[in-house]
């Protein structure tokens, strides 16, 4: 489903991101098993996998934080180390720790001073939503503020690739919303976004395509309307009579079945073609409390990371 990896080569500037055959073991774990993955510049991307999937190991090979036992990674068709050292690229990654006593505009002030082409320090501070909050030091500030200077920090280095590692972890609603519009604001400049994140809803909101990866490998990649059909677009639900067959096999043969699982007396099957497997359901009477609701990203999600048994 990788549809756009086959698009551009992997040194053409014109893809932000550019992962050909990329493996990173660590002892036995396959950490990244083979991945292949282009984003075109512009494009918002999320990365979405089970703990241990290999997403953190994926974003590092990416920054040049680690080399790859095998494989390609290039961003703007340059190393990793180049895109970062001209300052393309911008990371807020998970341990960012606060430093002490300085303001936050002093912070993002000398940020910026080290790259060549850093943001208007007045223009990050807008982007980021922390205007108010630019004289106040940064180890006074709550979680939500202070992952918004981590934000404000990755921008400064006026980078085109901005890559974020659960970006909206611990946050609460509020802070989650003003990160996002914050997001949006600089993605809507042109500018390309790769984030991780366990909030599949969120992925769903602001994501203009989503890639979810399973043991190290892309199993999932396209929008979310395509991730969801494509682990089967609705759940039809019914109550199994006491004739009916409890085997899920039985009910997988109906037309447009994805996937089937019983519980609790009750069938829940995913399906691609709802009104066909409802009508088969119809035809053999199993009606019982039937109820047929959208897929959640959720449920693809789900169904696409399962173990397989
Ligand atoms: N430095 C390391 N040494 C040994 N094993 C590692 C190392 N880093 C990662 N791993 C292993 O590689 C696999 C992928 O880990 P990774 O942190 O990339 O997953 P993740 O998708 O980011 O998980 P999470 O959602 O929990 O952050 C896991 O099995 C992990 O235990």
């Amino acid at each position: 489903m990788a549809d756009t990896a086959t698009g551009p080569g992997a040194n053409s500037p014109t893809l932000a991101v550019s992962f050909t055959g990329v493996v990173k073991c660590f002892g036995t774990v396959r950490a990244v098993d083979g991945a292949d993955l282009a984003i075109p510049r512009g494009e918002t991307v999320a990365l979405l996998g089970r703990n241990g999937a290999g997403k953190s190991t994926a974003i590092g090979l990416l920054l040049g934080l680690d080399e790859p036992d095998a494989g390609t990674v290039r961003l703007f068709g340059e190393t990793p180390a180049r895109a970062v050292a001209a300052g393309r690229v911008g990371a807020m990654l998970q341990d960012g720790r606060p430093i002490r006593r300085v303001t936050v505009r002093e912070l993002v002030a000398f940020v910026a001073s080290t790259f060549p082409r850093p943001l208007p320090v007045d223009e990050v501070l807008g982007l980021a939503g922390l205007t108010g909050l630019a004289g106040r030091r940064v180890d006074k500030l709550s979680g939500g503020q202070a992952q918004r200077v981590r934000f404000a920090v990755a921008l400064a280095g006026g980078p085109e690739l901005i890559v974020l590692d659960e970006p909206t972890a611990a946050l609460d609603v509020e802070a989650r919303r003003a990160f996002w519009d914050s997001m949006r604001a600089y993605a809507g400049r042109g500018n390309t976004v790769l984030f991780s994140t366990h909030y599949l809803e969120e992925a769903d909101r602001n994501a203009d395509r989503i890639v979810v990866i399973d043991h190290g490998r892309v199993v999932a990649d396209g929008t979310g309307e395509r991730i969801r059909s494509a682990a089967g677009g609705h759940l039809v639900s019914f109550d199994l009579a006491p004739g009916d067959p409890q085997d899920p096999h039985a009910w997988g043969q109906l037309p447009g079945v994805v996937s089937v699982e019983v519980r609790g007396g009750r069938a829940l099957l995913r399906t691609d073609r709802s009104d066909a497997t409802v009508m088969a359901l119809a035809a053999r009477g199993a009606i019982r409390r039937l109820e047929v609701t959208p897929a959640t990203i959720e449920d693809a999600f789900v169904a696409l990371t399962k173990e397989k048994v």
